[in-house]
């Protein structure tokens, strides 16, 4: 098998659980990282940007863990590894910045040595370490997914987004890991919470395929996750409660948290009031959050072509600046 001499790939940020579909539902977003990964002597990382702090430059990294069983599934031997990244995603906040890496790494290491494995299997490859298949599956296929996993196989439908759809997320300055905001969950949920949640991510989803922006007011809402992961999030109540009536279409917990998420109607120009609120709702919490204007993605992972003049960071400082 070819092992080529290095790749580029791009990946989208995500956020898990749109509104009701919690473990279901992903969008990707236009926040990104980018991995670039090479053949070597000996293993070396170079990370770069802020968001890569405590994140080891060992073996023990995610990528180079990830890429290794690409290459072991492939039956290739690839053990040496140069790999450098750039993330503009925010650890550990809901943005599904560890999807992005184990989807960055899986499509990486299957084009460094000519993609014998097909998207489906990396699909399920992705879905598998990172345990469900929302956020790896918007990060891979880009647009709206909506999966199914049973333990082995992921299978999933890609809608368009909506292209009059904006996203405002309001990021909070304090981590959540997901298994922590997992720890919170129950064993087992009401008929009657179970038939609430179907009933909308059902709704959420036909409305999302059929640009039917009006009805996802009545779509949004969760009680499945949000209820338990509420007392995690101060203001988080609130802004699930009151959003809607100043100016949102929808607002839910983005992934696992703490990020909090509003999907807008473009049209209808209520940036600034809902910017305000959200802003002012965690601030009475006593909680910085940075907020951030972002579209749907309708890319997923891409192969950038290797440039032979441009280092891997003047391209990404040419793609962050575009
Ligand atoms: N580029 C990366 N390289 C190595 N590990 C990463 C990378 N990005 C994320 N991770 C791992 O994923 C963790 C965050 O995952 P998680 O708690 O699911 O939050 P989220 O995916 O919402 O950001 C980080 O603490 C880190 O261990
Ligand atoms: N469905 C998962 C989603 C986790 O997303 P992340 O972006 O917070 O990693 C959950 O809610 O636990």
């Amino acid at each position: 098998m070819i092992v080529n001499e290095g790749v580029r790939v791009k990946v989208p940020a995500s956020t898990a659980n749109l509104g009701p579909g919690f473990d279901t539902l992903g969008m990707a977003l236009s926040l990104y990282a980018w991995i670039e990964m090479k053949p070597a002597e000996k293993t070396v990382f170079h990370l770069y940007g802020d968001q890569m702090a405590g994140i080891p430059l060992d073996k023990s990294n995610l990528i180079y863990e990830v890429a290794q069983s690409v290459f072991r599934e492939a039956g290739v031997m690839v053990p040496e590894l140069e790999i450098s990244m750039y993330s503009d995603i925010p650890l550990t906040r809901g943005l599904g910045s560890s999807a992005s890496a184990i989807v960055g790494a899986l499509f990486a290491a299957n084009c460094l040595i000519g993609s014998p494995l097909d998207e489906s299997r990396l699909f399920d490859m992705a879905t598998a370490l990172e345990g469900h298949p929302d956020n790896v599956g918007a990060s891979l296929f880009g647009g709206i997914i909506t999966a199914v996993w049973d333990g082995s196989h992921a299978e999933y439908l890609r809608i368009e987004p909506p292209t009059e759809l904006d996203v405002l997320v309001a990021i909070p300055d304090f981590q959540l890991s997901t298994a922590k905001a997992r720890e919170v969950l129950p064993e087992a949920v009401s008929l009657r919470d179970a038939v609430y949640n179907v009933s909308r991510t059902s709704l959420l989803q036909a409305a999302l395929a059929s640009n039917r922006l009006d009805l996802i007011p009545f779509a949004m809402q969760d009680r499945l996750h949000q209820p338990y992961r509420s007392s995690l999030i101060p203001g988080m109540a609130r802004i699930l409660e009151e959003a809607t009536a100043h100016g949102a279409l929808g607002v839910a917990l983005s992934g696992a948290g703490p990020t909090l998420l509003a999907l807008v109607d473009r049209r209808k120009q209520t940036e600034a009031t809902l910017e305000q609120f959200l802003l002012g709702v965690l601030n009475e919490q006593g909680i910085v959050a940075e907020m951030l204007w972002l579209k749907p993605c309708t890319l997923g992972a891409t192969k950038l072509t290797i440039e032979e003049d441009k280092s891997f960071l003047e391209i990404i400082k040419g793609e962050v600046s575009a």
